[in-house]
């Protein structure tokens, strides 16, 4: 499957603090939506940021309404390899919105930028329980998207703690990132001894680490090795991991774009108990 892309083309004249509109990260939200819609569009789809004036243009030439709006959207049909598609957001007025909502200005355009898709892709909003489909899909997607960027920032916190890593006795160095439920993230390395089996690993490492800081309510682990392969855990730190948190997700990655999420369930399914 080919991917989409995103072309990313601005339009007047607005304030947008740097890091807010990347392409990557944009991509990243169109091939989510994408899959989850269980859609292929291959091509481009052209992400628009407009000013006000220009917001109001395009509304009167399309419409014949000359107001402003915050987002608007077309498709162009299924052509492979084409500009499939666009979603033009109004920059001054989403700033405004994510104010008025509460919102991060991330959020706020992420959401605008899902609402326009979806409507490329055939939703509609007109009626009220179309607006409900469409509003619990943004949510969906808001969501599925914010957890993503989540797991890629506790991939890059253990990536950047692997030269703490203790071994000189395999040469595989292992670093993990903990995140705990209160937002906490608790790292850990593997940390050997020439005592061989008196080596630990990073994932008991991050565990121990964090309960001896009161925490013990896990939501994600993320692991990295420096050979960049995946590194899974073994089971002795799948058994450990089970005993505070058997829900916790196990990230493991080759690099902050390349990782497998995966559950207890399916890495160990039958932990030991005592519970009967
Ligand atoms: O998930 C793993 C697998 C291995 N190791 C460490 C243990 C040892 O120090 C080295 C080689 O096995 O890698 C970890 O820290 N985590
Ligand atoms: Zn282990």
């Amino acid at each position: 499957m080919k991917a989409s892309q995103i072309r990313i083309v601005e339009c007047g004249e607005f304030n947008l603090q740097r890091g807010v509109i990347l392409k990557r990260k944009f991509e990243k939200l169109l091939q989510l939506v994408l899959k989850g819609e269980r859609r292929d569009l291959s091509g481009i789809l052209n992400l628009v940021l407009v000013d006000t004036e220009k917001m109001r243009e395009l509304k009167e030439r399309f419409f014949g309404k000359r107001e402003s709006s915050d987002v608007m959207s077309f498709f162009y049909g299924e052509e492979e390899d084409q500009t499939w598609g666009e979603v033009i957001i109004c920059i001054p007025v989403a700033l405004e919105q994510a104010k008025v909502a509460g919102n991060s200005i991330d959020d706020e355009i992420s959401l605008l930028f899902i609402h326009g898709l979806l409507h490329c892709l055939g939703y509609d909003d007109q009626e009220p329980q179309d607006l409900q489909v469409m509003s619990e899909k943004q949510e969906h997607y808001l969501n599925a998207f914010k957890k993503y960027l989540l797991f890629e920032k506790l991939i890059n916190k253990a990536l950047k703690q692997l030269d703490l890593s203790y071994a000189p006795y395999s040469g595989y160095r292992v670093a993990s990132a903990l995140l705990c439920t209160d937002g906490t993230i608790v790292t850990g390395v593997n940390v050997e001894n020439a005592s061989f089996g008196l080596s630990i690993c990073a994932e008991r490492v991050a565990v121990s680490k964090a309960v001896s800081m009161g925490k013990r309510d896990f939501e994600a682990i993320a692991i990295v090795s420096e050979k960049r392969d995946f590194c899974y855990p073994c089971g002795a730190c799948l058994q450990v991991l089970t005993e505070f948190s058997p829900g916790i997700k196990v990230l493991v990655a080759r690099s902050s774009e390349d990782f497998k999420v995966l559950g207890l369930e399916e890495l160990l399914p039958h932990s030991f108990s005592l519970k009967q």
